[in-house]
């Protein structure tokens, strides 16, 4: 058998080319790609889909779904980087370390859904806290996050990187999705175990790439009053075996710039999610903050360990 073909729809995005640069120096599969002037071509986007093991969608939403429909060789896998199949039923969400069978449907599934970057943090740390009780089902929980402008595409980072002069403050940071329903909360919604969705606030701000997601967790409104020692080791017995999900000793200050500041950008260039757990007994109060890289384990990172997983390779290739 040859090795396996790999087509990437939307190369020359941000996700696209940031999976292309992690899949360019491997020899155990070959990267099939579409002339760049037919990359919009509809029907050599499709002789290209069906013509490949696994084809990588790093599309707009309503692109994906086309590039969906397109598919006639019942053997082609897709692995969708948009949003548009994240809570669709036929598909996998593609988040390994979740729940242990998660792996094994991955690897057997034709249809794997990409997760989005930030509910990549909120998910990591609310869901085996549902899971465990820890955290009620019917927790009205709020997210506050922020993200490099990467994380709104080419588009995005282009308006950015022409800001110069007094723009620059305005620019430093900006809470958006402020009429609300913004495209993640159903995701969130769906794989959190939650009764509600999450009331979720983003930000973006002057610097590339790099995100923040934020959960404060009241416990002094809540019958049940966990500890922050029983929150972390929790979490850190629930990913244990997990290579790219960290979780941090509780109020660790080492990881706090001069003590005080968590920084946006620190788990920048890897694969990981790190998970801190910052809590007061006394004060029933406790906050979760999830880091990582928006382009990292929020997009191209997690969709290279996706496809390895879906190929049956070893899942840690191209990755750090
Ligand atoms: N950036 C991020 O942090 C993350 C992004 N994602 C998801 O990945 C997907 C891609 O996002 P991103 O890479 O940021 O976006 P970009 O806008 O940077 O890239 C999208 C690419 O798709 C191309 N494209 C648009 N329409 C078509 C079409 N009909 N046929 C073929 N190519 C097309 C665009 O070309 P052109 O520019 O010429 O229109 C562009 O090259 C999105 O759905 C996003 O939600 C997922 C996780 C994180
Ligand atoms: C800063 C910024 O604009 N971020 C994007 C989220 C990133 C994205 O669209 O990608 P995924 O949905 O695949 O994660 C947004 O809020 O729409």
């Amino acid at each position: 058998m040859g090795k396996p073909k790999v087509f990437i729809d939307g190369a020359e995005g941000t996700t696209g080319l940031q999976i292309h640069s992690r899949l360019n120096e491997r020899n155990d599969i070959e990267i099939v790609s579409i002339p760049p002037e037919k990359r919009k071509d509809a029907q050599v986007r499709s002789h290209f889909i069906n013509s490949a093991d696994v084809a990588i969608l790093c599309l707009p939403d309503e692109a994906a779904r086309e590039a969906v429909s397109f598919v006639t060789n019942p053997d082609v896998k897709i692995l969708d980087a948009s949003s548009a199949h994240r809570v669709a039923s036929g598909w996998v969400y593609g988040f390994p370390e979740l729940e242990e069978k998660r792996r094994e449907e991955i690897k057997n599934a034709k249809r794997v859904s990409n997760p989005g970057c930030y509910p990549t943090g909120f998910l990591a740390c609310m869901r085996p806290l549902v899971a465990a009780g820890i955290i009620p089902k019917d927790f009205p929980a709020t997210i506050n996050a922020i993200s490099g402008y990467s994380g709104g595409g080419r588009k995005l980072m282009e308006e950015y990187q022409n800001v110069s002069g007094e723009q620059v403050n305005d620019y430093a940071y900006g809470i958006y999705g402020l009429t609300f329903g913004h495209k993640h909360v159903k995701e969130m919604h769906q794989h959190s175990g939650l009764q509600s969705p999450p009331l979720f606030v983003p930000a973006v701000g002057n610097f590339e790439k790099g995100m923040l997601v934020q959960i404060p967790l009241p416990f002094h409104s809540l019958q049940n009053k966990p500890s922050g020692e029983l929150i972390q080791k929790t979490l850190e017995e629930y990913y244990q075996n997990e290579k790219y999900v960290y979780v941090a000793p509780i109020n660790d200050n080492s990881y706090l710039r001069k003590g005080k500041f968590l920084d946006t950008q620190a788990a920048n260039n890897t694969n990981l999610v790190q998970i801190f757990v910052f809590a007061n007994d006394e004060t029933k109060e406790a906050l979760l903050v999830a880091r990582l890289d928006n382009l990292g384990k929020g997009a191209s990172g997690a969709a290279v360990q996706n496809l390895n997983i879906m190929l049956g390779l070893d899942e840690d290739l191209g990755l750090s």
